[in-house]
C-alpha cells in the first residue's frame, strides 16, 4: 500500500444512487458539439445503485447485485471509475480504490444506471478525501455524462440543455411504475442518431421544435396517476421502436393488460407502465412476465432521492 493509503487506513466509504424515468422528453435539433437540446422531466426511481470504495493498492472494480451483467466494462471506461478518477485530478488526491458496484438497475435500458454510478461513486470518494465542495460534484458530474447531475440530485426536476441543468419540481405522492427490460439493449447515441435520420426522412416524425412540460409538472403536482397517464410523452419512443420494432408490441401488451399508460424510457428499450396501485403493479407484472422479448419485470415506484452517504 502506498502513503496514502495507509493514512486512510481500511475504512470504506459506502453512496447509494438511482436510476431514472423521463415522463416527458423533448428533443431538439441537433446542437454543433453533437449534443441535443432537451426538455426532459425526470423522476427517480427506487431502484438503488449502491458503491462502495475502499482503499487498494490499485483501482478496481466488482459487480454484485440482481442485474451485475458481463456487457458493463469494468476498465476505465467503467463510469463509476471516470467519477473517482475526475474526483482525484480536481482535488489532486489520487487514492486508488476497490469499486463494488452492486446494482439494481437494468443495464443499456435507458434508465441512467451508469449515471447513478457515476454519482454515487463522486459522493463516496469526495467523503472519503473529505471533500464538501458541492459545486465541484455538480460541475464533473456535468462533464461525465448529461444524465449524472439529475442522479446527483435525484427527485423530480425539469432538466434542459443536454439535460443537465435541473430545476427541482415539487411533486406529491408517489406514482407506480411496473418496468419491462428487453432481452436486446440500445446504445443512446444510436437512438439520437436514427431519430434526427427520421426527422429528416419522414413527415410523420415528430418536428424538432421543443415543447413545453407544464401538462406533466401540473400532474406530478397533483399526484393523480391518471393525469399524469394522459401527458407521458417521449420524443425517442420512434427511434427506439424503428431500431428494435418488438417495443410496439410489449408497449401494446401492457395496454391491453390494464396498464394506464406505456413509455419508452429515455433511449430505450426498457418500457415503463404507469398503474393505478400496487394490485395493478401485480397483476400486470403475471402478464408481461409471459410476454415475448421481456426479459425482466420491474415493479418500482418513483420518485426516490438523490445520491447520499449510506451510514453502515
Ligand atoms: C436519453 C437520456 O437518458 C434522457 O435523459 C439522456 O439524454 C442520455 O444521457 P447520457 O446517457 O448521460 O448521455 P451522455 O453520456 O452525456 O451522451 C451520450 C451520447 O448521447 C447523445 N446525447 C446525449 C444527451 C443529449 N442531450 N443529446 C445527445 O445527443 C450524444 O450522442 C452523446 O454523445
Ligand atoms: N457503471 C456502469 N454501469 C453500467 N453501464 C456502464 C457503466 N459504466 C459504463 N457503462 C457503459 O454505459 C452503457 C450505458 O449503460 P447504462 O446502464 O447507464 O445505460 P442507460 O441506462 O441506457 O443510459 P442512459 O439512460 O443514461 O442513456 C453500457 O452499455 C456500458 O457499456
Amino acid at each position: 500500500m502506498n502513503a496514502e493509503v495507509s493514512q486512510l487506513g481500511a475504512r470504506s466509504v459506502t453512496a447509494r444512487a438511482y436510476g431514472k424515468i423521463n415522463v416527458f422528453l423533448s428533443v431538439g435539433p441537433q446542437r454543433a458539439d453533437g449534443y441535443h437540446d432537451l426538455v426532459s422531466v425526470f423522476q427517480s426511481l427506487d431502484l438503488a445503485e449502491t458503491i462502495t470504495l475502499a482503499p487498494a493498492a490499485e483501482t478496481a472494480v466488482t459487480l454484485t447485485g440482481p442485474r451485475a451483467d458481463t456487457t458493463v466494462p469494468l476498465d476505465s471506461r467503467n463510469l463509476a471509475v471516470q467519477a473517482v478518477a475526475a474526483l482525484s485530478e480536481a482535488t489532486q488526491t489520487h487514492i486508488p480504490v476497490a469499486i463494488t458496484i452492486d446494482k439494481q438497475v437494468p443495464v443499456a435500458g435507458g434508465m441512467g444506471g451508469g449515471s447513478a454510478d457515476a454519482a454515487a461513486a463522486l459522493v463516496a470518494y469526495a467523503e472519503l478525501i473529505g471533500c464538501d465542495d458541492a459545486e465541484l460534484l455538480t460541475r464533473i458530474a456535468g462533464e461525465l455524462g448529461a444524465d449524472v447531475p439529475f442522479a446527483l440530485t435525484g427527485g423530480t426536476a425539469i432538466g434542459t440543455g443536454r439535460g443537465d441543468e435541473l430545476v427541482p419540481v415539487t411533486g406529491s405522492g408517489a406514482f407506480h411504475w411496473v418496468l419491462a427490460t428487453s432481452v436486446a439493449s440500445l446504445s443512446t447515441p444510436e437512438v439520437y442518431r436514427t431519430l434526427d435520420e427520421l426527422r429528416r426522412e419522414t413527415s410523420t416524425a415528430t418536428d424538432d421544435t421543443l415543447r413545453d412540460p407544464d401538462d406533466v409538472v401540473a400532474a406530478l403536482t397533483s399526484g393523480d396517476p391518471h393525469a399524469l397517464a394522459g401527458v407521458l410523452h417521449n420524443d425517442m419512443t420512434d427511434a427506439a421502436i424503428e431500431l428494435l420494432p418488438g417495443i410496439a408490441d410489449v408497449m401494446e401488451s401492457g395496454l391491453q393488460a390494464g396498464a394506464l399508460a406505456a413509455l419508452v424510457s429515455g433511449s430505450g428499450p426498457t418500457v415503463g407502465f404507469l398503474v393505478a396501485d400496487p394490485t395493478h403493479a401485480l397483476d400486470l407484472t403475471v402478464l408481461l412476465e409471459a410476454t415475448r422479448g421481456v426479459r425482466d419485470v420491474v415493479r418500482t415506484t418513483a420518485p426516490a432521492g438523490g445520491a447520499h452517504l449510506v451510514t453502515g
